[in-house]
């Protein structure tokens, strides 16, 4: 996944309270200390060593105690991290704890399987309304919810106060998507169409392309089979800076 940020940092807006100044790629690994955070308090563990909480997030100690300390949290020597502390933390800087509002745009193959995936709701996030100009899928109920034409996208993105919209819809048609939910008030989209979107500044769009995902992973099959076939045997595997980042996600 990838980001295109525009805008000015929360804390620097007059009247805001102080908002910590995250890097990108401590935002981006949150999430995953989140959901081991909530598997941890699911299995009734109460504290975590930073090096429990690392492994179970994939990533480095290092780098864990480097992002908690962006949130002011450094844990209790001999002890750890607090889970239901650190879990309300987390959420909090997220702001998972405003339940935000999310529309859907293009309910074709892959908007359904979005529109029908229950994880949102348990991940802080309500799913309120789907749109579509298809008049075969206008009407149709997914998931408890009425697919609606995209006309009607301003008014409900109004009653239902939509802060991210999701675009499904094929890449010659995003763009105009786009301008329609900023249009609406949406200040925040999470584009599945390959390709790049023009919006304000004040607007923050990610990007998911799982083809660029499979194009990475090709890279690095690409270097492995190199680096077996070097003179002496030197395979990916005896080249020590190669072997903890195994799992890096994109952006980090
Ligand atoms: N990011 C990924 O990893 C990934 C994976 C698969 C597909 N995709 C992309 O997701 C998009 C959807 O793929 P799909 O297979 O579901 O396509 P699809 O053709 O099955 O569905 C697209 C839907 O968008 C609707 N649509 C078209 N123009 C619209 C508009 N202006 N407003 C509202 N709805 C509109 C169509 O009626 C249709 O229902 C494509 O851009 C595709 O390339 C991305």
């Amino acid at each position: 996944m990838s980001q295109q940020r525009h805008g000015s940092t929360p804390g620097e807006a007059g009247g805001v309270p102080a908002f910590p100044d995250l890097p990108e790629a401590t935002i981006a690994r949150l999430p995953e200390y989140l959901r081991a955070l909530h598997h941890l308090a699911e299995t009734g563990a109460e504290t975590v060593s930073s090096e429990g909480l690392a492994a179970a997030a994939g990533v480095n100690s290092a780098k864990l105690r480097k992002d908690l300390s962006h949130l002011g949290s450094y844990g209790t020597r001999g002890v750890g991290y607090d889970v239901s502390l650190l879990v309300a933390q987390i959420e909090y800087i997220l702001g998972l704890d405003e339940n935000r509002a999310v529309c859907l745009v293009g309910v074709g193959n892959l908007g359904h399987a979005l529109a029908g995936y229950a994880g949102f709701a348990s991940r802080g996030f309500r799913v309120v309304a789907l749109f579509d100009t298809d008049p075969r899928k206008v009407g149709e109920q997914i998931n408890g919810l009425t697919v609606r034409h995209i006309d009607d996208l301003e008014r409900i993105a109004a009653e239902e106060s939509i802060a991210i919209g999701v675009i499904a819809t094929p890449p010659g048609t995003a763009q105009t998507v786009a301008d329609a939910l900023v249009a609406a008030g949406v200040t925040s989209i999470l584009n599945f169409a390959p390709g790049v979107l023009s919006v304000p500044s004040n607007v923050d769009v990610r990007k998911v392309d799982l083809a660029i995902e499979l194009q990475i992973l090709s890279f690095h099959e690409h270097r492995k089979a190199s680096l077996t076939a070097l003179p002496g045997g030197r395979s990916a595997a005896a080249s020590p800076d190669k072997l903890p980042d195994n799992q890096k996600a994109v952006g980090s």
